[in-house]
């Protein structure tokens, strides 16, 4: 989730309402090419009881991830959790009952860097998405 940071930032400078920020912290790719074991590296902070929480991230890709900072959210008693994610790739893939609220781009299931994401823990910082050839 370290991808997220950059589009939280400018999705947060547009939203017009009161929000406060939280963030988590699970990775499931550790910087490989390939998903693996959920790891929770930190968890929410403040108390989400009854409270609308959006989950932005930056790419829903087999939705492991999302599906399970979701479940947790509403373990942790929120009232409603919508999921807002920068791109989503194409695929066959993707597990069972998670998809995102609202997306910016749709992707060809390919490798993607950029714009927060990274290739080995490189290329977060580029300002566009590339692809792996
Ligand atoms: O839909 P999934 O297949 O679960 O993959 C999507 C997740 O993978 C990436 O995180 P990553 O595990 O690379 O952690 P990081 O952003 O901290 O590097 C990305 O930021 C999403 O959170």
């Amino acid at each position: 989730m370290h991808g997220a940071l950059i589009f939280a930032g400018q999705l947060a400078l547009k939203i017009a309402t009161d929000l406060e920020f939280d963030y988590v912290h699970a990775t499931r790719y550790r910087g490989g090419a390939t998903g693996g074991q959920l790891h929770w590296l930190r968890a929410p902070q403040l108390p989400l009881v009854g409270r609308c929480v959006l989950l932005v991230d930056d790419i829903l890709d087999e939705g492991h991830t999302l599906k399970a900072v979701r479940e947790d959210c509403l373990r942790r008693g929120a009232k409603q959790v919508l999921i807002v994610t920068l791109c989503r790739k194409l695929h066959d893939r993707l597990a069972p009952g998670i998809e995102s609220d609202f997306n910016g781009l749709d992707l060809p299931d390919r490798y993607v860097f950029g714009y927060g994401m990274d290739y080995r823990e490189q290329g977060r910082n580029l300002p566009a998405i590339y692809a792996l050839k």
